[in-house]
C-alpha cells in the first residue's frame, strides 16, 4: 500500500509539521469517507495545531498588568501586527483555526481560481489591510499543487507592501514547492504533508481531492 510520501528529505525552506495529532487528523481529512461537516472541522483543527508552530517566533511586547498578588511587567502578542491572508475559497477552511489563536490579527482575502485547462490562477478579488509593510503576513491555502496560485498571491502581496511572509498549507506537491521556492525564496513554507506528485490534471496524489469542493460541499 503506498504511503503517499514523496521525497524522503525535506527541501530547504519547508517545515513539515509532523505532530502525531496533525497526521492523524490529516488522515481523516484525506479519506473519501469523511463527510463535509467533519472535513470542515478537521481542517480548522489542523490549522490551529499548525498555527502553534507557524507562529512560534511571533514578537512579544511588554505590558504592565496587575496579578491578584502584585503588579508585573508581562509580555503579550500585538495581534494587529499580524495579518492572515486567505486565498479564496479553500483558504477560508484553514483561516478559522489561525484566527482562533490570534483573534485580534488583521485579515485579508485574495480570490483566485485555477483555470481548468491551463491550471493558471485567475484573480477575481483582492482586499488586504493597509500598511502591509508593518505586518507579519501569513498566507493560508490548504493545497500547494503547481504552486502558481501561491506564487501569484505572494507576488500581489509584495506589490501591496508585504515584506515578511510565510505560506501555510495542509498538503504540498514537490512541483509546487519548487515553483514557490524559486519565485519567492524568502517565503518559508509550512505544510502538514509533502505528497508524491501531481497528476495530469494538476491534482495532488494521493492528496485529498478538491479542497474547496470538499469544504463547501459543492460537488
Ligand atoms: O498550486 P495550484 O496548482 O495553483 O493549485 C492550488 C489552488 O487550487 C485550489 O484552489 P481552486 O482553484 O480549486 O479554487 P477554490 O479554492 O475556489 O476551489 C487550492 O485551494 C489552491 O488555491
Ligand atoms: O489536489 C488539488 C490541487 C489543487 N486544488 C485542490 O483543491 N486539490
Ligand atoms: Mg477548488
Amino acid at each position: 500500500m503506498p504511503t503517499g510520501q514523496g521525497e524522503t528529505t525535506t527541501p530547504a525552506g519547508v517545515t513539515i509539521v509532523d505532530h502525531p495529532l496533525v497526521e492523524h487528523k490529516l488522515t481523516l481529512l484525506r479519506s473519501l469517507a469523511t463527510p463535509t461537516g467533519d472535513f470542515r472541522r478537521l481542517a480548522r483543527e489542523i490549522s490551529l495545531l499548525m498555527g502553534y508552530e507557524v507562529l512560534r517566533d511571533l514578537p512579544l511586547q511588554p505590558v504592565d498588568i496587575q496579578t491578584p498578588m502584585e503588579p508585573m511587567i508581562a509580555r503579550q502578542v500585538l495581534g494587529k501586527k499580524l495579518c492572515f491572508i486567505s486565498i479564496l475559497r479553500a483558504g477560508d477552511g484553514i483561516l478559522g483555526g489561525m484566527i482562533d489563536l490570534v483573534p485580534s490579527a488583521r485579515i485579508g482575502h485574495i480570490g483566485l481560481y485555477r483555470d481548468p485547462v491551463s491550471h493558471e490562477p485567475i484573480e477575481y478579488y483582492f482586499k488586504v489591510p493597509e500598511d502591509m509593510a508593518e505586518r507579519l503576513t501569513i498566507v493560508v491555502d490548504p493545497m500547494l499543487a503547481t504552486g502558481h496560485s501561491a506564487a501569484a498571491a505572494i507576488t500581489r502581496l509584495k506589490r501591496a507592501g508585504a515584506a515578511a511572509i510565510k505560506f501555510v498549507c495542509l498538503i504540498a506537491a514537490p512541483e509546487g514547492v519548487a515553483v514557490l521556492r524559486t519565485a519567492h525564496p524568502d517565503v518559508p513554507i509550512f505544510t502538514a504533508a509533502l505528497d508524491r506528485e501531481l497528476d495530469e490534471h494538476a491534482y495532488i496524489r494521493p492528496g485529498l481531492g478538491d479542497a474547496g469542493d470538499r469544504l463547501f460541499g459543492t460537488k
